[in-house]
């Protein structure tokens, strides 16, 4: 890669935050790079405004997903715990555009019964949703993390979503669904307890 800014450092942002007038000033030559005028009316607060919407979008980064999973009670229930059809966004990292659909994660709680509050599994979806990320990776790294803080006897994680760089560019097959799995512990040793686990998923009431 050439250019004038090949002496501005590689270096991760700091204080918790992304580097915002290293990004609009990055967008800024996109727009010159494509042929638009950066300074045209519409355009001149956009490198500006994607910069702050990148914070949002990318916050992911710099969360801790064993922050989100603390509250663990002790409810002395040990049976499956599935929370399904939680939304979700992310950012394709080939393309840097959205993929976007939902997903299902379900645990079956350790013999101290140890459950976490159901929005903490909505909050680490969006942890690693908001990076630039692939659909299989997200899938892994969420069922991972449930395992590593919960210590449940087993977790599943099913995400279905599409990719709009699949949709609005290259093969342009709107509508085509990816479906990824991560099946951990009991999820992955017994056929019937992943069986039920995948029909609950899959019930549409
Ligand atoms: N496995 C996987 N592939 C993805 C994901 N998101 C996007 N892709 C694919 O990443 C691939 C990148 O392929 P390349 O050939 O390097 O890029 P490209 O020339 O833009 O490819 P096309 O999209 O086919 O035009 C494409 O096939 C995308 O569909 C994802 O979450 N998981
Ligand atoms: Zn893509």
């Amino acid at each position: 890669m050439g250019g004038e800014d090949d002496d501005i450092p590689l270096v991760a942002p700091t204080g918790g935050k992304v580097d915002q007038p290293r990004i609009a000033r990055a967008v800024r030559e996109i727009l010159i790079a494509i042929g638009e005028d950066p300074d045209r009316d519409g355009l001149r607060d956009t490198p500006a405004r994607v910069a702050r919407a990148y914070e949002e979008q990318f916050a992911g980064l710099r969360q801790d997903p064993g922050e989100v999973l603390t509250t663990v009670f002790e409810a002395g229930h040990e049976e499956m715990v599935l929370v399904k059809d939680i939304e979700l966004y992310s950012t394709c990292e080939h393309h840097l555009v959205p993929f976007y659909g939902s997903a299902h994660i379900g645990y079956i709680p350790n013999s101290n019964g140890q459950i976490t509050g159901l929005s903490k599994l909505a909050r680490l979806v969006d942890v690693y949703a908001r990076r630039p990320q692939v659909q299989e990776r997200l899938t892994t790294e969420v069922a991972d993390a449930v395992m590593k803080h919960l210590d449940p006897r087993g977790v599943i994680v099913v995400i279905e979503a599409e990719h709009l760089c699949m949709t609005m560019r290259g093969v342009r097959k709107p509508g085509a669904k990816t479906v990824t799995s991560a099946v951990r512990g009991d999820f992955r040793n017994r056929d019937r307890t992943r069986a039920e686990a995948m029909s609950l998923i899959l019930s549409r009431d």
